[in-house]
């Protein structure tokens, strides 16, 4: 199925890309004033194969959860738990993430690809009126990663599992009417995976690529960074290697998301990636099949360090920058409204021609 997939991706398509270039130079308004609205619609047209492309909606969003067996070298201040009582919280409305999906008329999916500890009972009781209900997939691989500073976090096979899983949950979000993928991630302690994923892909240092998650002190942080750092030293794993990169020192939902973005880009779907460890699948998608990077939109700039390395490497512009570090897929909600402007203006706005305004 990986192999099918990455068979499918393709370029952009230069016709629809000049189609949408030439469509914009005749809108009501002066050449370039949408700034880098511009270059997304044309990009998205390109991406599509038409011009204009299909309106980006509805949104929907998938909410990767995955634990962590480096959790246990106190990468994170957060107990494992609140991995399994957070999915609780996705499913009965009351996270971050409901309250922004809600907004934008997003549907919210939680996939369970390696909670570790049973799931929790929903606590917050209700929906709002409106909005659809969350839905839960069960597709657990394993209950979390190993330990990479022991270990690879993942056999190969795990690592395919879960890619697999990501491929298969975006098909199912499509063939059900998505017009644009979200990703979202839940895990205690998955900022540390993310940052060894995107040193190991970009060869930055991991002093670079790591940051302070959900917020930690500065002896927990040199810890992280070693942890990182040792875990490299020990697997040497090999960039053009993507799968070998994710069973080295990855996350479940980080293979997860990777097969997410693989699976948008083969259907020539936009996926509006969220935070670090979006951008860390993204690197691995890329390594997968380089022509991936035209699906993608970069939804905001996270907070963490290696977000932005990882940005920069994808040649991606992020779409907020706001100082968010939550994940969930709360920063690519955000941005969502915009990524929608962009296409909308193609198919809304009228010709200088049509509208009888004078040009310059
Ligand atoms: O999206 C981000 O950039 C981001 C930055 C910091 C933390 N997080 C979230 O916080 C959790 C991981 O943080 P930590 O400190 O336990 O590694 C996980 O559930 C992420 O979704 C997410
Ligand atoms: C409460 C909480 C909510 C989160 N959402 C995503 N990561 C999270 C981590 C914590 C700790």
């Amino acid at each position: 199925m990986l192999d099918a997939t990455l068979a499918e991706i393709g370029p952009l398509d230069e016709a629809a890309m000049a189609a949408a270039q030439d469509l914009h130079a005749r809108l009501t308004k002066p050449a370039g004033s949408l700034g880098a609205l511009e270059a997304l619609s044309v990009r998205l047209a390109g991406l599509a194969g038409t011009c204009p492309p299909p309106l980006p909606e509805p949104a929907a969003v998938a909410i990767f959860a995955a634990d962590h067996g480096v959790h246990a070298q106190g990468v994170t201040p957060w107990p494992q738990e609140v991995t399994a009582q957070m999915v609780a919280n996705f499913l009965a409305g009351g996270a971050v993430v409901n309250a922004f999906a809600g907004q934008t008329g997003a549907t919210v999916t939680v996939v369970d690809v390696g909670v570790a500890t049973p799931l929790a009972q929903p606590k917050v009781p209700a929906q709002r009126s409106g909005r659809s209900t969350p839905r839960l997939v069960s597709a657990k691989v394993r209950a979390g990663s190993r330990d990479m500073s022991a270990r690879p976090a993942l056999t190969r096979d795990e690592a395919r599992s879960a890619v697999e899983t990501g491929i298969r949950v975006a098909h199912e979000l499509l063939d059900s009417g998505a017009g644009i993928l979200v990703t979202g991630d839940m895990g205690i302690g998955n900022t540390t995976a993310a940052a060894a994923l995107i040193a190991a892909f970009t060869g930055i240092d991991p002093a670079e690529a790591t940051g302070r998650g959900t917020g930690i002190d500065d002896v927990t942080y040199a810890r992280k960074v070693a942890v990182v750092r040792a875990a490299l030293a020990r697997h040497v794993p090999d960039p053009a290697d993507p799968l070998g990169v994710l069973a080295a020192v990855g996350g479940l939902e980080h293979a997860a998301l990777a097969g997410f973005v693989l699976g948008g880009a083969a259907r020539r779907v936009p996926v509006l990636l969220d935070g670090v460890s979006a951008v860390a699948a993204a690197l691995a998608a890329v390594a997968f099949a380089p022509d991936a990077v035209g699906a993608m939109v970069a939804g905001h700039r996270s907070a963490e360090p290696g977000a932005t390395a990882g940005l920069d490497r994808l040649g991606l512009l992020p779409i907020i920058d706001l100082g968010l570090r939550l994940g969930e897929g709360t920063g690519a909600l955000l941005a969502y409204p915009v990524v929608a402007g962009a296409v909308r203006v193609l198919h809304e706005v009228a010709t200088f021609d049509a509208a009888g305004v004078s040009e310059k």
